[in-house]
Formats: structure tokens, C-alpha cells, sequence
């Protein structure tokens, strides 16, 4: 990545002494400024005094110890990107020398913080393919945990691998090992990323819930009793295992906006019910094409957006007969366009995906 950051004039940067020592490369789009290159004849080396005025390092007295911003390239810093998928927010990191992550759960849950960290909902790694893959990804929650599969993640995933691959501009597709199996994102001209998401699976015991199934072997509108209140829920997994509402029992339809997702979402989540905890999506149904979804995911709580959360809630709304196969989901981030197609069984989630800004952090 070193490579990739282009040498750039640094005579009219500033920088603000809170986060001298935070955030090191700031930029919307590739390539960014590199703000204290050596290899840059133009550039001027600054440095902030306590009393905030800004003075040449000429006039300073010269330390022997190397400057934080002089060691960041080095093996102690983790060099990561920061993207999002409709607000759902990764740390991605270049893993494709080895197969173990490069960093702990438990540093991962600390990278996640939004503010003694850089802030994301999960940390993804981009390890190399197993089983004739081009890739694997892993991803770990913002809590340390590890879920199988992240729907606005492996979209993210995709342009990080462009544009680590350097394969700009064309369209693309890749094999990706996940926990869920064979997930394959494709990159579109128009820059948004279609993902084969595989199949639902709606086996009550492989969601996994302890629900009895009711259609088939699935749990279709069934009763839940959260906290005093009884629900109808629909359990389906897309890898990861979710559970889905469109209200209570005799209730009116849901109106999402309403929800206090903080107080009610965890006590789904960690409902004796759902042995693996669950995601929780509640759903109001605006046509059959359209429906709007708030997500409490596990291991992250309220995100702006979830992706196979969006693909369960319309298979449980095909399942219901709230729905059609295609349907505009609508997320607090954003929209998504999912489709359960007949003819393979298969869901296809298609949105966007952003880059935010890239940096290194010591390990
Ligand atoms: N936001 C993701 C799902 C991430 C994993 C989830 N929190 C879990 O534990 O299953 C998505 O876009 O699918």
C-alpha cells in the first residue's frame, strides 16, 4: 500500500494537536496525501507545541527517538482501509500473506470503538482462497466475536480487492471462501456491487433456533414471547441466523421508526431461543415491493444497515406473503435491491460500497 500513496506538496497542511496522533491519512479517494514523505522535496515537516502555534522543526531541538510518524510504515502498525455499506461501517485489512488474522479478537473489539478506536461495526480480513477460492474473508464483530458471513461487508470486500488487485474500471467478479460457503460479489460498471448470497436456509435446527417448526422444517410466523410481549417471528439463516418481524400477535403493522431497537434488540439477541444469539430485523411492509427494516445485529448492535438481514427479511416476507421476490429493502443507511430468484433458489443483494479513508495504527 506503501507504494500506492502518491508523494504530494504539503506547504498549506495544518494539523490540529488532538489528532496529530490519531488519524494519519485522511482522503475521499486514491490516491491520498502522504503527509510527511521524505522522498517529497516539497515537503515541510511541522510540528505543533502545546501552546497550538505551529513552528519549523528547524527551530526545534532534534529528538533521538523517531517521531510516531516516522515508524508508521514499519511491521509494528497495522495499515488498514476504512469502508461502508450504507453506513455499516469495516476496518478492512490486507491479510493475503497468511491465513491467521492479523490481529486478536480482543484488538479488534478495541479497533471497533468509536471513540478510543478508529470506529466500525467489524474488522474484515482478506485472507488468500481456500478450496479453488480466489479469497477467504473473515470478519470479526465489533464485539470480538466472529460471525460467518456480512452481506454489506463482502461488498466492501470486493472494491478493497480491487483496488488492491489494481483492477480499476472493469467489471469483476470473485469466489469467496465465508463461513456461510461460496459467496461471489460482483463488481458492476456503475460501481455497485451484485452479490450471489447463496441460499436461505430455513432448517429450524441449522438457523439455529429452538423454535418448533411450523412449515416444513421452518419457523414461519411463529410466537415469541420477548420481555412480556408475544411476536410473530420468521427464523432464516443466510449463514448467519436471523430472525425476523413484521409484528406483534394482533398488534397493527409495525412502524419501524417507533422502535426503541436499543431496549428491545438485545433481549432477541440473547433470547434462550436462539442458541448461536440472533439477528433481529423488524419490518414494516410499505407494498410488496418495498418494505422498510431497522436491524439489531449481534456482536454489534443498531447498525444503519445490515446485508443479510435485508436478504432474510425478504425471504421471511416471501415466506409470510407480505412480499414479492424482488423488493426495495430500505435501511436507516440507505436502500438495497434484494431478489430471492425462483430458478436457483439462490438471494442476490446488490448496493453500494464506499471507500472512507485509509491509515495505520500501532499494533
Ligand atoms: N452487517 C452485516 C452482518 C454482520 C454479522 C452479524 N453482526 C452477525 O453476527 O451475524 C451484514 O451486512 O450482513
Amino acid at each position: 500500500m506503501a507504494e500506492a500513496i502518491a508523494a504530494a506538496a504539503t506547504t498549506s497542511l495544518s494539523i490540529k494537536p488532538s489528532t496529530r496522533h490519531s488519524q494519519l491519512f485522511l482522503s475521499s479517494t486514491f490516491p491520498i496525501l502522504r503527509m510527511n514523505s521524505h522522498k517529497n522535496p516539497n515537503f515541510r515537516p511541522l510540528v505543533v507545541s502545546s501552546s497550538t502555534s505551529i513552528e519549523s522543526v528547524a527551530t526545534q531541538k532534534t529528538s533521538s527517538k523517531a517521531s510516531f510518524l516516522d515508524q508508521r510504515e514499519g511491521s509494528r502498525y497495522l495499515h488498514f482501509v476504512k469502508y461502508h455499506g450504507l453506513g455499516n461501517d469495516f476496518i478492512l485489512v490486507d491479510n493475503r500473506d497468511s491465513s491467521e488474522p492479523k490481529i486478536t479478537p480482543e484488538k479488534a473489539a478495541k479497533l471497533c470503538d468509536r471513540n478510543f478506536g478508529i470506529g466500525a461495526d467489524g474488522v474484515i480480513f482478506a485472507l488468500p482462497g481456500i478450496n479453488g477460492t480466489d479469497y477467504t474473508m473473515r470478519i470479526f464483530n465489533s464485539d470480538g466475536s466472529e460471525p460467518e458471513m456480512c452481506g454489506n461487508g463482502v461488498r466492501c470486500f470486493a472494491r478493497f480487492i480491487a483496488e488492491l488487485e489494481n483492477l480499476h474500471g472493469k467489471k469483476l467478479s470473485f469466489a469467496v471462501h465465508t463461513g456461510a460457503g461460496l459467496i461471489v460479489p460482483e463488481i458492476q460498471e456503475d460501481g455497485k456491487v451484485k452479490v450471489d448470497m447463496g441460499e436461505p436456509v430455513l432448517k429450524a435446527v441449522d438457523v439455529p433456533t429452538k423454535l418448533a417448526a411450523n412449515k416444513n422444517d421452518a419457523v414461519v410466523k411463529s410466537e415469541l414471547v420477548v420481555d412480556g410481549v408475544t411476536w410473530n417471528v420468521t427464523c432464516v439463516s443466510m449463514g448467519n441466523p436471523h430472525c425476523v418481524t413484521f409484528g406483534i400477535k394482533g398488534g397493527q403493522d409495525l412502524q419501524v421508526d417507533g422502535l426503541n431497537l436499543a431496549q428491545i434488540g438485545p433481549k432477541f439477541e440473547h433470547h434462550e431461543v436462539f442458541p448461536a444469539r440472533t439477528n433481529t430485523e423488524f419490518v414494516q411492509v410499505n407494498s410488496p415491493s418495498h418494505l422498510k427494516m431497522r436491524v439489531w445485529e449481534r456482536g454489534a448492535g443498531a447498525t444503519l444497515a445490515c446485508g443479510t438481514g435485508a436478504c432474510a427479511t425478504v425471504v421471511a416476507a416471501v415466506l409470510e406473503g407480505h412480499a414479492g421476490r424482488n423488493c426495495t429493502v430500505d435501511l436507516p443507511g440507505g436502500p438495497l435491491e434484494i431478489e430471492w430468484r425462483e430458478e436457483d433458489n439462490h438471494v442476490y443483494m446488490t448496493g453500494p460500497a464506499e471507500m472512507v479513508f485509509y491509515g495505520s495504527v500501532p499494533l
